[in-house]
Protein backbone atom coordinates (compact mmCIF):
# COMPACT_ATOMS: atom_id res chain seq x y z
CA UNK A 1 0.00 0.00 0.00
CA UNK A 2 1.60 3.54 -0.95
CA UNK A 3 1.25 6.27 1.23
CA UNK A 4 -1.40 9.12 0.11
CA UNK A 5 1.32 11.70 -0.79
CA UNK A 6 3.48 9.01 -2.93
CA UNK A 7 0.11 8.15 -4.30
CA UNK A 8 -0.69 11.67 -5.29
CA UNK A 9 2.81 12.76 -7.01
CA UNK A 10 3.12 9.02 -8.77
CA UNK A 11 -0.10 9.95 -10.30
CA UNK A 12 0.20 14.09 -11.22
CA UNK A 13 3.62 12.87 -13.25
CA UNK A 14 1.62 10.37 -15.62
CA UNK A 15 -0.39 13.20 -16.48
CA UNK A 16 0.81 15.35 -19.71
CA UNK A 17 -1.66 18.40 -19.83
CA UNK A 18 -2.67 19.32 -23.40
CA UNK A 19 -0.35 20.70 -25.61
CA UNK A 20 -1.46 24.37 -25.94
CA UNK A 21 -0.37 24.37 -29.63
CA UNK A 22 -2.21 21.39 -30.52
CA UNK A 23 -5.43 20.09 -27.87
CA UNK A 24 -7.26 23.53 -28.52
CA UNK A 25 -10.35 25.12 -30.09
CA UNK A 26 -11.74 28.23 -30.80
CA UNK A 27 -15.06 29.03 -29.19
CA UNK A 28 -17.31 32.03 -29.01
CA UNK A 29 -17.31 33.87 -25.97
CA UNK A 30 -20.95 32.78 -25.75
CA UNK A 31 -19.61 29.17 -25.24
CA UNK A 32 -16.73 29.93 -22.71
CA UNK A 33 -18.08 29.28 -19.74
CA UNK A 34 -15.97 27.18 -17.55
CA UNK A 35 -13.20 26.36 -20.38
CA UNK A 36 -9.72 27.01 -19.59
CA UNK A 37 -7.71 29.51 -21.46
CA UNK A 38 -5.23 28.51 -24.05
CA UNK A 39 -3.10 31.44 -24.97
CA UNK A 40 -2.13 34.52 -23.81
CA UNK A 41 -5.54 36.95 -24.43
CA UNK A 42 -4.61 40.71 -25.85
CA UNK A 43 -7.53 43.87 -26.69
CA UNK A 44 -7.48 46.22 -29.16
CA UNK A 45 -9.03 48.66 -26.32
CA UNK A 46 -7.49 50.72 -23.88
CA UNK A 47 -9.26 50.29 -19.97
CA UNK A 48 -11.16 53.41 -19.97
CA UNK A 49 -11.55 53.94 -23.80
CA UNK A 50 -11.07 57.32 -22.88
CA UNK A 51 -10.78 59.81 -20.43
CA UNK A 52 -13.90 60.00 -18.47
CA UNK A 53 -16.33 61.23 -15.03
CA UNK A 54 -16.20 59.15 -11.95
CA UNK A 55 -19.03 60.75 -11.02
CA UNK A 56 -21.73 62.96 -11.60
CA UNK A 57 -20.60 66.90 -11.15
CA UNK A 58 -18.89 69.40 -13.30
CA UNK A 59 -15.68 69.12 -15.67
CA UNK A 60 -13.39 72.20 -14.65
CA UNK A 61 -10.10 73.74 -15.35
CA UNK A 62 -8.17 73.48 -12.01
CA UNK A 63 -6.39 76.01 -12.35
CA UNK A 64 -9.85 77.71 -12.16
CA UNK A 65 -10.47 76.04 -9.05
CA UNK A 66 -7.71 75.46 -7.28
CA UNK A 67 -8.42 78.41 -4.53
CA UNK A 68 -11.89 78.34 -4.11
CA UNK A 69 -13.80 77.80 -0.91
CA UNK A 70 -17.33 78.30 0.95
CA UNK A 71 -16.02 82.19 1.17
CA UNK A 72 -15.01 82.90 -1.71
CA UNK A 73 -16.41 80.61 -4.37
CA UNK A 74 -15.67 80.69 -8.23
CA UNK A 75 -18.51 80.61 -10.60
CA UNK A 76 -18.13 79.16 -14.21
CA UNK A 77 -20.52 79.39 -17.23
CA UNK A 78 -21.73 75.70 -18.11
CA UNK A 79 -21.50 75.33 -21.83
CA UNK A 80 -22.62 71.88 -22.50
CA UNK A 81 -24.28 69.06 -20.89
CA UNK A 82 -22.35 65.21 -20.94
CA UNK A 83 -24.31 62.15 -20.21
CA UNK A 84 -22.93 58.90 -20.32
CA UNK A 85 -22.50 57.77 -23.99
CA UNK A 86 -22.55 61.76 -25.47
CA UNK A 87 -19.21 62.85 -27.55
CA UNK A 88 -18.79 66.26 -26.30
CA UNK A 89 -19.15 68.90 -28.88
CA UNK A 90 -17.89 71.87 -26.81
CA UNK A 91 -14.19 72.63 -25.30
CA UNK A 92 -14.29 73.76 -22.09
CA UNK A 93 -12.25 77.16 -21.86
CA UNK A 94 -11.37 78.79 -18.80
CA UNK A 95 -13.81 80.34 -17.07
CA UNK A 96 -16.45 77.63 -17.91
CA UNK A 97 -17.39 74.21 -16.66
CA UNK A 98 -19.10 71.30 -18.57
CA UNK A 99 -22.25 69.38 -16.50
CA UNK A 100 -20.84 65.81 -16.73
CA UNK A 101 -22.47 62.51 -15.32
CA UNK A 102 -20.61 59.15 -14.05
CA UNK A 103 -19.10 57.53 -17.20
CA UNK A 104 -19.30 60.71 -19.49
CA UNK A 105 -16.65 61.75 -21.68
CA UNK A 106 -14.43 64.67 -20.74
CA UNK A 107 -14.75 67.49 -22.62
CA UNK A 108 -11.16 69.26 -24.38
CA UNK A 109 -9.87 71.39 -22.15
CA UNK A 110 -11.16 69.93 -18.47
CA UNK A 111 -8.81 68.31 -16.33
CA UNK A 112 -10.69 67.52 -12.88
CA UNK A 113 -14.66 66.75 -12.03
CA UNK A 114 -16.03 68.64 -9.13
CA UNK A 115 -18.62 66.40 -7.33
CA UNK A 116 -22.14 68.33 -7.10
CA UNK A 117 -22.02 68.35 -3.80
CA UNK A 118 -19.60 70.76 -3.32
CA UNK A 119 -21.46 72.78 -6.13
CA UNK A 120 -24.93 75.34 -6.12
CA UNK A 121 -26.30 75.36 -9.59
CA UNK A 122 -27.32 79.27 -10.83
CA UNK A 123 -29.31 79.20 -13.89
CA UNK A 124 -26.81 78.12 -16.60
CA UNK A 125 -23.66 78.79 -13.81
CA UNK A 126 -22.13 76.73 -11.55
CA UNK A 127 -20.60 77.69 -8.15
CA UNK A 128 -17.68 76.08 -7.21
CA UNK A 129 -17.82 76.13 -3.24
CA UNK A 130 -14.97 73.22 -2.65
CA UNK A 131 -11.58 73.54 -4.27
CA UNK A 132 -10.98 69.63 -5.55
CA UNK A 133 -7.29 68.56 -5.80
CA UNK A 134 -6.02 68.25 -9.01
CA UNK A 135 -7.57 65.73 -11.55
CA UNK A 136 -9.68 64.79 -9.27
CA UNK A 137 -12.39 61.94 -10.32
CA UNK A 138 -10.79 61.64 -13.95
CA UNK A 139 -10.73 57.79 -15.15
CA UNK A 140 -8.23 58.15 -17.64
CA UNK A 141 -7.58 56.53 -20.78
CA UNK A 142 -5.33 53.08 -20.23
CA UNK A 143 -5.05 53.74 -16.67
CA UNK A 144 -6.64 50.43 -15.84
CA UNK A 145 -4.66 48.26 -18.90
CA UNK A 146 -3.14 49.44 -22.67
CA UNK A 147 -4.23 47.99 -25.33
CA UNK A 148 -2.38 45.08 -26.96
CA UNK A 149 -0.74 43.88 -23.30
CA UNK A 150 -1.35 40.81 -21.92
CA UNK A 151 -4.89 41.13 -20.65
CA UNK A 152 -5.18 37.15 -19.58
CA UNK A 153 -2.72 34.34 -19.94
CA UNK A 154 -3.38 30.78 -20.67
CA UNK A 155 -4.53 28.59 -17.82
CA UNK A 156 -7.19 30.18 -16.15
CA UNK A 157 -10.52 28.47 -15.93
CA UNK A 158 -13.10 31.29 -17.65
CA UNK A 159 -15.68 32.16 -15.02
CA UNK A 160 -18.00 34.81 -14.19
CA UNK A 161 -15.32 37.56 -13.83
CA UNK A 162 -13.04 36.31 -16.55
CA UNK A 163 -16.16 36.31 -19.03
CA UNK A 164 -17.17 40.05 -17.81
CA UNK A 165 -13.37 41.40 -18.66
CA UNK A 166 -12.95 39.57 -22.14
CA UNK A 167 -16.91 40.37 -23.06
CA UNK A 168 -15.73 44.25 -22.05
CA UNK A 169 -11.70 44.08 -23.95
CA UNK A 170 -14.32 42.63 -27.02
CA UNK A 171 -12.57 39.36 -27.71
CA UNK A 172 -15.37 37.45 -28.93
CA UNK A 173 -13.33 34.28 -30.02
CA UNK A 174 -10.95 32.59 -27.27
CA UNK A 175 -8.26 29.78 -27.68
CA UNK A 176 -9.37 26.96 -24.96
CA UNK A 177 -8.11 23.59 -24.10
CA UNK A 178 -10.09 21.05 -24.95
CA UNK A 179 -12.58 19.38 -22.52
CA UNK A 180 -10.87 15.92 -21.78
CA UNK A 181 -12.76 13.23 -22.52
CA UNK A 182 -13.27 10.70 -19.26
CA UNK A 183 -14.62 7.66 -20.05
CA UNK A 184 -16.80 5.94 -17.91
CA UNK A 185 -17.99 2.31 -16.71
CA UNK A 186 -18.94 0.39 -13.86
CA UNK A 187 -18.09 -3.56 -13.25
CA UNK A 188 -20.82 -5.91 -11.59
CA UNK A 189 -23.00 -8.66 -12.32
CA UNK A 190 -25.44 -7.23 -9.30
CA UNK A 191 -25.59 -4.03 -10.85
CA UNK A 192 -28.60 -2.47 -12.61
CA UNK A 193 -29.57 0.96 -14.59
CA UNK A 194 -32.02 3.07 -11.84
CA UNK A 195 -35.16 2.21 -14.26
CA UNK A 196 -34.52 -1.11 -13.29
CA UNK A 197 -36.64 -3.26 -11.27
CA UNK A 198 -34.10 -4.39 -8.93
CA UNK A 199 -33.85 -8.86 -8.47
CA UNK A 200 -33.10 -10.36 -4.99
CA UNK A 201 -29.18 -9.52 -4.70
CA UNK A 202 -29.02 -6.56 -7.51
CA UNK A 203 -28.21 -2.84 -6.55
CA UNK A 204 -28.49 0.26 -8.74
CA UNK A 205 -25.10 1.37 -10.74
CA UNK A 206 -24.70 4.73 -8.40
CA UNK A 207 -21.31 4.92 -9.36
CA UNK A 208 -21.62 5.71 -13.07
CA UNK A 209 -24.22 8.64 -12.29
CA UNK A 210 -21.53 9.72 -9.47
CA UNK A 211 -18.56 9.75 -11.59
CA UNK A 212 -19.96 11.22 -14.72
CA UNK A 213 -21.56 14.33 -12.21
CA UNK A 214 -18.30 14.60 -10.75
CA UNK A 215 -16.15 14.94 -14.35
CA UNK A 216 -19.25 17.22 -15.61
CA UNK A 217 -18.48 19.58 -12.66
CA UNK A 218 -14.46 19.62 -13.67
CA UNK A 219 -15.52 20.98 -17.25
CA UNK A 220 -14.57 16.91 -18.62
CA UNK A 221 -17.04 15.56 -21.22
CA UNK A 222 -17.88 12.18 -19.40
CA UNK A 223 -18.75 9.48 -21.66
CA UNK A 224 -20.67 6.43 -19.77
CA UNK A 225 -19.88 3.41 -21.07
CA UNK A 226 -22.50 1.59 -19.03
CA UNK A 227 -22.19 -1.83 -16.72
CA UNK A 228 -19.73 -4.29 -17.60
CA UNK A 229 -20.21 -8.01 -16.79
CA UNK A 230 -17.58 -9.42 -13.95
CA UNK A 231 -16.18 -11.69 -17.24
CA UNK A 232 -13.14 -11.47 -18.51
CA UNK A 233 -14.39 -10.88 -22.46
CA UNK A 234 -16.66 -8.12 -21.63
CA UNK A 235 -14.30 -6.39 -19.35
CA UNK A 236 -11.50 -6.85 -22.16
CA UNK A 237 -14.22 -5.31 -24.46
CA UNK A 238 -14.97 -2.32 -22.40
CA UNK A 239 -11.24 -1.35 -21.75
CA UNK A 240 -10.71 -1.80 -25.20
CA UNK A 241 -13.05 0.28 -26.45
CA UNK A 242 -13.07 2.99 -23.43
CA UNK A 243 -8.68 3.30 -24.04
CA UNK A 244 -10.09 3.79 -27.79
CA UNK A 245 -12.20 7.47 -27.10
CA UNK A 246 -10.95 8.80 -24.13
CA UNK A 247 -8.31 10.42 -22.65
CA UNK A 248 -8.85 9.15 -19.31
CA UNK A 249 -10.47 6.06 -18.29
CA UNK A 250 -12.83 5.89 -14.42
CA UNK A 251 -14.04 2.17 -13.74
CA UNK A 252 -15.44 1.13 -10.43
CA UNK A 253 -15.35 -2.35 -9.20
CA UNK A 254 -13.43 -5.10 -9.85
CA UNK A 255 -10.03 -4.06 -7.72
CA UNK A 256 -9.98 -5.44 -4.98
CA UNK A 257 -8.68 -9.70 -4.29
CA UNK A 258 -11.97 -11.52 -4.86
CA UNK A 259 -12.33 -13.95 -7.45
CA UNK A 260 -14.50 -11.76 -9.52
CA UNK A 261 -12.09 -8.43 -9.57
CA UNK A 262 -10.50 -8.97 -13.28
CA UNK A 263 -9.67 -5.60 -13.75
CA UNK A 264 -5.98 -5.61 -12.79
CA UNK A 265 -5.65 -8.83 -15.01
CA UNK A 266 -7.48 -7.53 -17.82
CA UNK A 267 -4.96 -4.58 -17.81
CA UNK A 268 -1.83 -6.15 -17.88
CA UNK A 269 -3.39 -8.66 -20.80
CA UNK A 270 -3.97 -5.39 -22.71
CA UNK A 271 -0.38 -4.32 -21.93
CA UNK A 272 -0.96 -1.09 -19.86
CA UNK A 273 2.00 0.13 -17.48
CA UNK A 274 0.07 -0.82 -14.14
CA UNK A 275 1.81 2.29 -11.46
CA UNK A 276 -0.93 1.79 -8.36
CA UNK A 277 -2.53 -1.59 -7.21
CA UNK A 278 -3.49 -0.24 -3.80
CA UNK A 279 -2.86 2.94 -1.74
CA UNK A 280 -2.72 3.54 2.43
CA UNK A 281 -5.85 5.35 2.28
CA UNK A 282 -9.52 4.30 3.68
CA UNK A 283 -12.14 4.29 1.90
CA UNK A 284 -10.78 4.04 -1.19
CA UNK A 285 -7.61 0.88 -0.17
CA UNK A 286 -7.56 -0.42 -3.51
CA UNK A 287 -6.62 1.96 -6.23
CA UNK A 288 -5.64 0.71 -9.58
CA UNK A 289 -3.45 3.12 -11.21
CA UNK A 290 -2.19 2.48 -15.05
CA UNK A 291 -1.49 4.02 -18.45
CA UNK A 292 -1.90 2.99 -21.86
CA UNK A 293 1.17 4.73 -24.11
CA UNK A 294 0.27 3.22 -27.45
CA UNK A 295 -2.60 2.23 -29.40
CA UNK A 296 -4.03 -1.11 -28.84
CA UNK A 297 -4.21 -3.39 -31.74
CA UNK A 298 -8.11 -3.22 -32.12
CA UNK A 299 -8.47 0.79 -31.87
CA UNK A 300 -9.64 2.55 -34.69
CA UNK A 301 -6.78 3.88 -37.35
CA UNK A 302 -6.35 7.76 -36.50
CA UNK A 303 -8.10 8.86 -39.42
CA UNK A 304 -11.56 7.37 -38.01
CA UNK A 305 -10.63 9.65 -35.05
CA UNK A 306 -11.62 12.85 -36.38
CA UNK A 307 -14.10 13.41 -33.85
CA UNK A 308 -11.70 12.56 -31.35
CA UNK A 309 -8.53 14.13 -31.87
CA UNK A 310 -4.96 13.00 -30.58
CA UNK A 311 -6.60 10.44 -28.53
CA UNK A 312 -4.92 7.54 -30.11
CA UNK A 313 -1.70 9.66 -29.83
CA UNK A 314 -1.45 10.95 -25.77
CA UNK A 315 -1.26 8.13 -23.33
CA UNK A 316 -4.47 7.56 -21.82
CA UNK A 317 -4.70 7.19 -17.55
CA UNK A 318 -6.82 4.51 -16.23
CA UNK A 319 -8.16 4.91 -13.15
CA UNK A 320 -9.49 1.47 -11.51
CA UNK A 321 -11.20 2.44 -8.89
CA UNK A 322 -12.84 0.65 -5.49
CA UNK A 323 -16.29 -0.62 -6.50
CA UNK A 324 -18.33 0.82 -3.22
CA UNK A 325 -19.91 4.15 -3.92
CA UNK A 326 -18.00 6.21 -0.74
CA UNK A 327 -14.49 4.52 -1.85
CA UNK A 328 -15.06 5.54 -5.25
CA UNK A 329 -16.01 9.38 -4.88
CA UNK A 330 -13.46 9.83 -2.25
CA UNK A 331 -11.09 8.51 -5.02
CA UNK A 332 -12.38 10.87 -7.69
CA UNK A 333 -11.83 13.39 -4.86
CA UNK A 334 -8.78 12.66 -3.68
CA UNK A 335 -6.56 12.05 -6.43
CA UNK A 336 -8.62 11.73 -9.54
CA UNK A 337 -9.13 15.57 -9.73
CA UNK A 338 -5.75 16.90 -9.64
CA UNK A 339 -5.04 14.40 -11.96
CA UNK A 340 -8.19 15.60 -14.51
CA UNK A 341 -7.84 19.49 -13.84
CA UNK A 342 -3.72 19.22 -14.49
CA UNK A 343 -4.28 17.27 -18.20
CA UNK A 344 -7.39 19.92 -18.81
CA UNK A 345 -4.44 23.10 -18.91
CA UNK A 346 -4.94 24.14 -15.23
CA UNK A 347 -1.28 24.69 -13.84
CA UNK A 348 -0.50 22.25 -10.85
CA UNK A 349 -0.73 24.06 -8.35
CA UNK A 350 -3.66 25.06 -8.87
CA UNK A 351 -4.86 21.68 -9.28
CA UNK A 352 -3.45 20.19 -6.05
CA UNK A 353 -6.24 19.52 -3.64
CA UNK A 354 -7.26 22.23 -0.77
CA UNK A 355 -7.04 21.32 2.55
CA UNK A 356 -8.26 23.57 5.40
CA UNK A 357 -7.73 23.69 9.05
CA UNK A 358 -11.24 22.95 11.54
CA UNK A 359 -12.17 22.87 14.47
CA UNK A 360 -13.58 19.14 14.71
CA UNK A 361 -17.44 19.24 16.02
CA UNK A 362 -17.54 15.90 16.80
CA UNK A 363 -14.91 13.13 17.75
CA UNK A 364 -13.27 11.24 14.58
CA UNK A 365 -11.93 7.98 15.03
CA UNK A 366 -9.92 5.94 12.00
CA UNK A 367 -8.35 2.86 12.73
CA UNK A 368 -4.70 4.35 12.52
CA UNK A 369 -3.22 2.14 9.59
CA UNK A 370 -4.30 3.62 6.72
CA UNK A 371 -5.17 7.77 5.53
CA UNK A 372 -8.87 8.18 6.74
CA UNK A 373 -10.92 10.46 5.44
CA UNK A 374 -14.26 11.25 6.65
CA UNK A 375 -17.18 12.87 5.25
CA UNK A 376 -19.32 15.47 6.52
CA UNK A 377 -19.97 19.66 6.26
CA UNK A 378 -17.69 22.30 6.81
CA UNK A 379 -19.24 25.53 7.90
CA UNK A 380 -17.87 28.86 9.46
CA UNK A 381 -18.80 29.40 12.91
CA UNK A 382 -19.65 33.08 14.44
CA UNK A 383 -15.91 34.08 14.47
CA UNK A 384 -15.42 33.02 11.10
CA UNK A 385 -13.32 29.93 12.13
CA UNK A 386 -13.76 26.57 10.04
CA UNK A 387 -15.66 23.84 12.06
CA UNK A 388 -16.09 20.48 10.79
CA UNK A 389 -18.96 18.61 11.14
CA UNK A 390 -18.83 14.91 10.97
CA UNK A 391 -22.28 13.47 8.68
CA UNK A 392 -24.07 11.13 11.11
CA UNK A 393 -24.68 7.27 10.47
CA UNK A 394 -22.25 5.02 9.54
CA UNK A 395 -18.64 5.75 8.15
CA UNK A 396 -18.77 2.42 6.02
CA UNK A 397 -17.75 2.63 2.41
CA UNK A 398 -20.75 1.01 1.69
CA UNK A 399 -22.87 3.82 2.92
CA UNK A 400 -24.08 6.66 0.51
CA UNK A 401 -26.70 7.18 2.10
CA UNK A 402 -25.05 10.22 4.51
CA UNK A 403 -23.29 11.42 1.83
CA UNK A 404 -25.30 14.03 0.60
CA UNK A 405 -24.48 17.30 1.51
CA UNK A 406 -20.68 16.30 2.20
CA UNK A 407 -18.50 19.58 1.25
CA UNK A 408 -15.25 18.72 2.86
CA UNK A 409 -13.25 15.36 4.09
CA UNK A 410 -11.70 15.33 7.31
CA UNK A 411 -8.13 14.03 7.40
CA UNK A 412 -7.23 11.56 10.16
CA UNK A 413 -3.30 10.80 9.66
CA UNK A 414 -1.90 7.28 9.72
CA UNK A 415 -1.18 6.66 13.16
CA UNK A 416 -4.11 8.55 15.01
CA UNK A 417 -7.04 6.66 15.89
CA UNK A 418 -8.75 10.21 17.38
CA UNK A 419 -9.12 13.22 16.70
CA UNK A 420 -11.28 14.90 19.91
CA UNK A 421 -13.90 17.38 19.21
CA UNK A 422 -12.33 20.81 19.92
CA UNK A 423 -9.29 19.74 18.55
CA UNK A 424 -8.00 20.68 15.03
CA UNK A 425 -8.33 18.86 11.99
CA UNK A 426 -7.16 19.49 8.29
CA UNK A 427 -10.36 18.95 5.95
CA UNK A 428 -10.47 18.29 2.22
CA UNK A 429 -12.99 21.35 0.53
CA UNK A 430 -15.00 18.98 -2.45
CA UNK A 431 -18.07 19.92 -3.73
CA UNK A 432 -19.79 23.13 -3.77
CA UNK A 433 -18.45 25.29 -1.49
CA UNK A 434 -19.17 25.88 1.96
CA UNK A 435 -22.45 25.14 3.89
CA UNK A 436 -24.00 28.75 5.02
CA UNK A 437 -24.41 28.69 8.81
CA UNK A 438 -24.15 25.88 11.38
CA UNK A 439 -28.12 25.69 11.48
CA UNK A 440 -28.31 24.13 8.28
CA UNK A 441 -25.87 21.32 8.53
CA UNK A 442 -27.28 18.48 7.53
CA UNK A 443 -27.16 14.77 9.14
CA UNK A 444 -27.31 11.50 7.15
N1 LIG B 1 -10.42 -9.91 1.39
C1 LIG B 1 -10.50 -8.64 1.08
N2 LIG B 1 -11.65 -8.13 0.65
C2 LIG B 1 -11.75 -6.83 0.34
C3 LIG B 1 -10.64 -5.98 0.50
C4 LIG B 1 -9.44 -6.54 0.95
O1 LIG B 1 -8.42 -5.85 1.12
N3 LIG B 1 -9.41 -7.87 1.23
N4 LIG B 1 -10.81 -4.66 0.26
C5 LIG B 1 -12.12 -4.13 0.48
C6 LIG B 1 -12.21 -2.75 0.10
S1 LIG B 1 -11.39 -1.69 1.13
C7 LIG B 1 -12.94 -2.31 -0.94
S2 LIG B 1 -13.10 -0.64 -1.20
C8 LIG B 1 -13.63 -3.21 -1.84
C9 LIG B 1 -13.32 -2.86 -3.28
O2 LIG B 1 -13.83 -3.81 -4.06
P1 LIG B 1 -13.80 -3.82 -5.63
O3 LIG B 1 -13.19 -2.60 -6.17
O4 LIG B 1 -13.26 -5.09 -6.07
O5 LIG B 1 -15.33 -3.68 -6.00
P2 LIG B 1 -16.44 -4.81 -6.11
O6 LIG B 1 -15.98 -6.02 -5.40
O7 LIG B 1 -16.81 -4.93 -7.51
O8 LIG B 1 -17.59 -4.10 -5.31
C10 LIG B 1 -17.46 -3.71 -3.98
C11 LIG B 1 -18.79 -3.22 -3.44
O9 LIG B 1 -19.21 -2.08 -4.13
C12 LIG B 1 -20.49 -2.28 -4.74
N5 LIG B 1 -20.47 -1.65 -6.06
C13 LIG B 1 -19.67 -2.02 -7.07
N6 LIG B 1 -19.92 -1.26 -8.14
C14 LIG B 1 -20.89 -0.41 -7.80
C15 LIG B 1 -21.57 0.61 -8.52
N7 LIG B 1 -21.27 0.88 -9.80
N8 LIG B 1 -22.51 1.32 -7.89
C16 LIG B 1 -22.82 1.04 -6.60
N9 LIG B 1 -22.19 0.08 -5.87
C17 LIG B 1 -21.26 -0.66 -6.46
C18 LIG B 1 -20.60 -3.78 -4.86
O10 LIG B 1 -21.90 -4.22 -4.96
C19 LIG B 1 -19.89 -4.24 -3.61
O11 LIG B 1 -20.75 -4.20 -2.51
O12 LIG B 1 -13.23 -4.55 -1.62
C20 LIG B 1 -13.22 -4.93 -0.23
N10 LIG B 1 -12.94 -6.32 -0.13
O1 LIG C 1 -10.99 1.06 0.96
MO1 LIG C 1 -12.46 0.41 1.07
O2 LIG C 1 -12.75 1.75 0.19
O3 LIG C 1 -12.14 0.96 2.76
O4 LIG C 1 -13.99 0.22 1.67
MG1 LIG D 1 -14.25 -6.95 -5.38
Amino acid sequence: MLPVQEAESIILNLVQPFDPRLETQVVELSAATNRILAATVTSNLDFPHWDNSAMDGYAVHYSDVQSCNREQPVVLTIVEEIPAGYQPQCEVKPGQASRIFTGGCMPKGADTVVIQENTKLQDNQVVILEAPQPQAFVRHRASFYQAQTSLMKPGIRLGAPEIAVLAAAQCNQLTVYRRPRVAIFSTGNELVTPDQPLKPGQIVDSNQYALATFVSLLGGVPIPMGIVRDQPDDLKNAIANAISQADMVLSTGGVSVGDYDYVDQILAQLGAEIHIHSVAVKPGKPLTVATFTSPLPNSPEESDLSTTPSCSKRPVLYFGLPGNPVSALVSCWRFVKPALLKLSGLPEEVSKPIFVKAIASNDLHAGGRRETYLWGQLCLDAAGAYEFHLASGSHSSGNLINLAYTNGLALVPIGKTLIRAGESVLVLQVGEGLARAKGNIKSG
